[in-house]
C-alpha cells in the first residue's frame, strides 16, 4: 500500500533510527526507513514530502563514508538532518566538518535558542535553554551558504541549523531520544508543520495495512507461530489470526527454561481466550541436555535459537508441512542483533530470535511487529482487543532461565532460580509495583558466599534481583523499591529457598548495562 503523505528516513546505521521512526508515527505520518544505499529507490517508489536523515557511527572527514543522494537536496522537500545527518549535509552543500579535538560530548547537554526557526514554531522561543541528548565526536565547523545557526550549545555551535528558503534544516543533537525532553515535539513540527501533512494516520491503519501484507505475504500457505504467552507473540498471533484464519497454528515451546507454573498459565489462558489451534510441547531434555557444558552467552543464545526453529520444522512436519514460520520480533530484538535496514550498527546480543537464528531455515519468516517498539505493541494489542492480561505482561526472554544464569545452566540451577523469581514476583504483585515496574526478575550468580544461619556455616549461591524502568527497552533504568520491600524479599529468598545465602541489588541502568545479564 503506498501512501500519499509519507516521509522518507535515510538510515546512516544509528541504533536510534527507529525511534525517528516512531517520532514520526507518533505524530500520525507514515514513514519508512531506507538504508542509504539503496535510498534512491525508496525515494523514488515512494515520493515522500520529507527526508529524515539519521545519525550514524561513521565520520564525515573518512573517505568513503556515506554519502546523501545529491539528487535529494534537489527535489524541492524539506530536510531534517540528524547528527551524522546533519553533518554530512553540510559537508555536501558547501559546509565543513572537523573532528573535535576535546572528544566531544556524549549524554545531556544544553542548548541555547538563538533565533526563531519553523522547526520551533508554537515550542520554544529565542534566549530560551533546552536540555537535549548528543552522542558525537565530531561537529560541523562551518555551515554552507543559505544556513544559519539557530541553537547553539557549549561543545557544539552550530547545535541547530536552518535554511528556511530551501526549508532544511540540521540537529547535532538527537531529538528521537526520550532524554531529548521536547524532541517528539520538534519532530512532529517538522513532519506536520514543516513538511505540511496532516497527522492522521493511527494504529488502526497500521493494523489494517500489515492484515493486507499479512495476505500478501502468505497466500494459501500454512504458517505456524511461536507462541511464548508474551505479548508480543499473543499480538502477532491474533493479527495473523485475524488475517488468515485457519491457516495459522501456534506452538507453545516447554524448553524446560520457563518460570514456575508459566507453561500450564500460559497454554491455559490462550485457549481460553481465543479458538486458535495451539500446540504444546515438552523439550526439556533436548535444550538442558544441548546446554550442558555451554557458559559463553553468545553460544547459549545461538544453541538455544536454533533448537527453537529444529523444534519448530518438527512441529511443522507434523502438521504435514508449514512453509512460514510466525514470531512476535520487535524492533529492540532486531537492531540488538543485526543492524535492521543492512546499515553499518554493530552486534550487542544475539537475541534467540534474530542474531540467533540459523543460517539455513525451512520456513520463511513472518514478522508484522519487526518494526514496533514494546509500548506500541501494547497499543496495537489493546487495538485487537487483547485481555489486559496479555498486554501488561512484563517482557520474558526467548531464551528464558537460561541467561539468567551466568555459567552453566542445569536443571538444579534452573529449579533454584525459579523458586526465587516466583517469590520476588509474588512480593512485587502483593505490594501493588507490578505495573509500574516494566521488567522484574532474578539472576542467579556463578558466585558462592559464605554465611552464617542457625549458628552453622553457609557456603551457597548468591542471587542478584533486578527491576527497571523503561517505555521501550531501548534505554532502562534501575527501579527505586520503597523501603523495606528488599531486605524483606531478600528474608524471604534465603529462608524459603534452600541453596541461596546471598541476595544482591542490581542498580546498572541501560546503557551501559544491558537489561538481561548475557
Ligand atoms: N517458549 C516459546 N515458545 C514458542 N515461541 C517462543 C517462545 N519464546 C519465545 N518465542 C518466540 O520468540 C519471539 C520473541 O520472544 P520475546 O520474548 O521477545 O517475545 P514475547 O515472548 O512474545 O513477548 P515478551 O517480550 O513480552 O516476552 C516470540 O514472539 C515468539 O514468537
Ligand atoms: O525474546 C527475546 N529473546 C532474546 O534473546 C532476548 N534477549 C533479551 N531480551 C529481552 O529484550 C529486552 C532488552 O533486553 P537487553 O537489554 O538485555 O538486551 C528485555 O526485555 C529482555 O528480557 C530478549 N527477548
Ligand atoms: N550519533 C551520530 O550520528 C554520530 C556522528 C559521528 N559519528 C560523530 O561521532 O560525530
Ligand atoms: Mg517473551
Amino acid at each position: 500500500m503506498e501512501h500519499p503523505d509519507s516521509i522518507l528516513i535515510v538510515d546512516f546505521g544509528s541504533q536510534v533510527t527507529q525511534l525517528i521512526a516512531r517520532r514520526v508515527r507518533e505524530a500520525g505520518v507514515y514513514s519508512e526507513i531506507a538504508p542509504f544505499q539503496s535510498a534512491e529507490a525508496a525515494f523514488d517508489r515512494m515520493q515522500p514530502k520529507g527526508i529524515i536523515l539519521s545519525g550514524g557511527p561513521a565520520s564525515v572527514t573518512a573517505e568513503n563514508s556515506p554519502r546523501v543522494p545529491q539528487r535529494f537536496f534537489e527535489a524541492g522537500i524539506p530536510i531534517l538532518g540528524i547528527c551524522y545527518g546533519q553533518q554530512v549535509m553540510s559537508a555536501q552543500l558547501g559546509g565543513n566538518v572537523i573532528v573535535s579535538g576535546d572528544g566531544g560530548e556524549f549524554g545531556s547537554a544544553f542548548i541555547e535558542v538563538k533565533s526563531a526557526c519553523a522547526l520551533f514554531d508554537g515550542l520554544w522561543a529565542e534566549g530560551e535553554r533546552h536540555q537535549v541528548w548528543m552522542s558525537h565526536g565530531d561537529k560541523v565547523d562551518a555551515i554552507p551558504p543559505g544556513f544559519t545557526p539557530v541553537a547553539t550549545s557549549t561543545g557544539a555551535p552550530y547545535a541547530i541549523v536552518a535554511d528556511e528558503t530551501r526549508r532544511f534544516y540540521g540537529v547535532q543533537f538527537h531529538p528521537e531520544v526520550v532524554h531529548t525532553p521536547d524532541g517528539g515535539k520538534l519532530i512532529a513540527n517538522f513532519a506536520r508543520h514543516v513538511c505540511g501533512l496532516s497527522g492522521d494516520w493511527t494504529m488502526a491503519e497500521f493494523r489494517d495495512t500489515k492484515i493486507a501484507e499479512i495476505r500478501a505475504q502468505v497466500g494459501t500457505g500454512r504458517v505456524i507461530c511461536g507462541l511464548s504467552g508474551g505479548v508480543d507473540s499473543a499480538v502477532a498471533a491474533v493479527l495473523i489470526h485475524e488475517a488468515i484464519g485457519e491457516q495459522l497454528t501456534c506452538v507453545y515451546v516447554d524448553h524446560g527454561l520457563m518460570r514456575a507454573g508459566e507453561s500450564e498459565q500460559v497454554v491455559s489462558l490462550f485457549r481460553g481466550a481465543y479458538n486458535i489451534p495451539l500446540i504444546h510441547v515438552n523439550v526439556e531434555e533436548l535444550f538442558l541436555g544441548g546446554l550442558a557444558g555451554i557458559t559463553d552467552p553468545e553460544l547459549k543464545r545461538k544453541f538455544i535459537g536454533k533448537t527453537f526453529i529444529d523444534v519448530f520444522d518438527a512441529e511443522a512436519k507434523k502438521l504435514g508441512g508449514a512453509e512460514f514460520l510466525a514470531q512476535g520480533t520487535l524492533y529492540p530484538d532486531v537492531i540488538e542483533s543485526v543492524s535492521f535496514t543492512g546499515g553499518p550498527s554493530v552486534t550487542i546480543k544475539s537475541h534467540h530470535n534474530v542474531g540467533g537464528l540459523p543460517e539455513r531455515m525451512n520456513m520463511k519468516l513472518v514478522e508484522p511487529l519487526r518494526e514496533l517498539f514494546k509500548d506500541e505493541v501494547r497499543a496495537l494489542g489493546r487495538e485487537l482487543g487483547l485481555p489486559e492480561i496479555f498486554v501488561g505482561r512484563h517482557p520474558f526472554p526467548g531464551p528464558g532461565l537460561a541467561i539468567r544464569i551466568p555459567g552453566e545452566v542445569t536443571k538444579e540451577r534452573c529449579d533454584i532460580l525459579r523458586k526465587a523469581d516466583a517469590i520476588y514476583l509474588e512480593e512485587i504483585r502483593a505490594a501493588g509495583l507490578y505495573d509500574t515496574i516494566w521488567q522484574a526478575f532474578a539472576v542467579l550468580l556463578p558466585v558462592r558466599s559464605v554465611g552464617v544461619m542457625g549458628d552453622g556455616r553457609t557456603y551457597d549461591n548468591v542471587l542478584a534481583l533486578r527491576a527497571v524502568t523503561s517505555t521501550d527497552g531501548m534505554t532502562a533504568q534501575a527501579f527505586q523499591f520503597p523501603g523495606d520491600f528488599l531486605p524483606r524479599v531478600a528474608t524471604r529468598i534465603i529462608n524459603e529457598v534452600k541453596g541461596i545465602n546471598r541476595v544482591t541489588y542490581d542498580y546498572t541502568s541501560k546503557p551501559p548495562g544491558t537489561i538481561e545479564w548475557e
